[in-house]
């Protein structure tokens, strides 16, 4: 091994042996200004290096058809990352709770009108010996246009049904104060509200701002002064309060039970289900809990942009921006923009909806739908980088479907015969995604796909972290390669 004396790089630089001290100081001087100018560079590229991986934020799109859980996931995300702006909001969420407790109510009463004049009608051709004494009747489901039906109802439902009127003005309000716009139905609910011309499609982008107390006025609040509009939140809280004990009779009576039955109505899988929790949700003092925003349903219009800072774990310090859409067949064109750039996107589809069909167009399957969606977002050139992380969502609801001894096979024949059970018709709806995205895919991407319940709080936050390191570890690869 040789010296380092000995070493020519060490020789070519080392000050020649005849120096003066005047050549020594000037070449002193030289290598100093040398120095600085190499250290100028150093630090510029660290500064450069630094501002590429502050200045992309990390931006996530979440896709799938209306009603697959996306605004859901959303707030999964600011609960789980987004504490104290989450708490912060906890309260404006009353407001859709309560509109959501509405729509339930008239949903019932709705049908309950339906069967009071069915009955009526029926009743005037029937012999009037064959009324019965009101009492819920057992037997066929009664369908409306079926002569002879059995009367089920008595003076307390038509009683029940007159003190309740008032909510319908105190539903309006809710509506004006959340934004209500326009009339594209969603559902059963949607359906009746439309015949009877509740207006149903509810703007989300601008009410929350408008109605926290001591918030400024935005948009969405409509127009009235911010002492006005304390006062109509007092009159709703009042009158909700004041009519609890009437909503849970109308809730609790058998005989609305039954008409629910025999019509097939399953409040309890419906979005926006409280009417089971109105004496809790109706208190002055009501402060709605995780769960209860988590279950509120409100529709998304447009596309909706949320920021959100990590304060701990992986993505510590760096900000993710999230785009929530419409998920309805109207709202889907507003997407594309949005692709440009996009690190990842997570892919709602509802896989409880087998046996359910699109509220826009009722002749597509909602799951049909879901796959079509799936293929074109994996074709898509524009995301041919992106991570797409599939969620099969709704598994809770797939479960009491199965539960109830709903035939999958009856809906979607290439099951065949395998066991109706959860485990397997997730594998078997997961397998169908996974070779749409091995086929569609204009360059290989792995297949991510988790069964999620994002109501599920806690579960949820377990996918998230996962989803957070996926992501992350793509982004800072992205930018390595810049
Ligand atoms: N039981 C159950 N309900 C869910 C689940 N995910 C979402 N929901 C409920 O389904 C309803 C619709 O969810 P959203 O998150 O509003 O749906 P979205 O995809 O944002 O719908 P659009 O805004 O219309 O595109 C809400 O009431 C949710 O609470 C789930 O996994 N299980
Ligand atoms: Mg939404």
């Amino acid at each position: 091994m040789g010296r380092v004396d000995d070493d020519p790089l060490t020789l070519a630089i080392s000050p020649p042996p005849d120096e003066t001290p005047e050549q020594r100081e000037e070449r002193l001087k030289e290598e100093a200004k040398a120095r600085k100018i190499s250290d100028d560079i150093d630090e510029e590229i660290k500064a450069a290096k630094n501002t590429q991986k502050k200045k992309p934020n990390v931006k996530v799109l979440l896709l799938g058809q209306s009603e697959s859980g996306k605004s859901t996931t959303l707030k999964n995300f600011q609960l789980a990352y987004s504490q104290a702006a989450w708490e912060a909001e906890l309260l404006s969420w009353r407001t859709v709770i309560q509109w959501n407790l509405l729509r339930n109510v008239h949903t019932i009463i709705d049908l309950l009108t339906d069967a009071l004049e069915n009955e009526r009608a029926s009743s005037d051709e029937e012999d009037s010996s064959s009324e019965n004494d009101g009492e819920a009747t057992s037997g066929p489901p009664a369908s409306p246009t079926r002569r002879r039906t059995p009367l089920i109802f008595n003076e307390k439902h038509r009683l029940l049904k007159l003190q309740l009127l008032p909510l319908r003005q105190v539903q309006k309000d809710l509506e004006g104060r959340l934004g209500a716009s326009s009339s594209e139905p969603t559902g059963q609910e949607e359906k009746l509200a439309k015949k009877h011309g509740q207006e149903t499609f509810v703007r989300s982008s601008i009410w929350k701002a408008s109605l926290l107390p001591g918030r400024r006025n935005s948009e969405a609040a409509v127009g009235l002064p911010k002492r006005n509009r304390e006062a109509e939140v007092l009159q709703t809280n009042e009158i909700l309060a004041g009519l609890a004990q009437t909503i849970k009779s109308l809730w609790d009576d058998e005989a609305v039970q039954e008409m629910l039955r025999r019509r097939k109505v399953r409040m309890d899988t419906l979005p926006g289900f409280f009417i089971a929790d109105v004496m809790r949700i109706t208190k002055r003092d009501y402060v709605p809990t995780n769960e209860d925003v988590v279950r509120a349903r409100l529709r998304t219009l447009g596309v909706q942009e949320y920021h959100i800072h990590f304060d701990t774990g992986p993505a510590a310090g760096m900000d993710w921006v999230l785009y929530d859409v419409g998920g309805s067949r109207t709202q889907r064109a507003a997407w594309t923009p949005y692709f440009d750039d996009c690190d990842a996107i997570i892919f709602l589809a509802p896989i409880s909806c087998f046996d359910e069909k699109l509220v826009e167009d009722r002749r597509m399957n909602r799951l049909e739908d879901s796959y079509a969606l799936w293929r074109e977002i994996c074709s898509s050139k524009l995301l041919a980088k992106s991570q797409i992380i599939l969620f099969l969502n709704k598994c809770d609801l797939l479960e009491k479907k199965l539960r109830l001894g709903i035939q999958v096979k009856d809906y979607v024949p290439s099951f065949g015969k395998r066991k109706n059970d959860a485990q397997t018709v997730s594998q078997y709806f997961a397998q169908h995604f996974k070779e749409i995205s091995k086929q569609c895919s204009p360059q290989p991407r792995p297949f991510r796909v988790h069964l999620t319940s994002v109501i599920d709080t806690r579960a949820t936050a377990v996918t998230l972290h996962a989803v957070e390191d996926g992501i992350l570890e793509m982004h800072l690869r992205s930018i390595d390669l810049m």
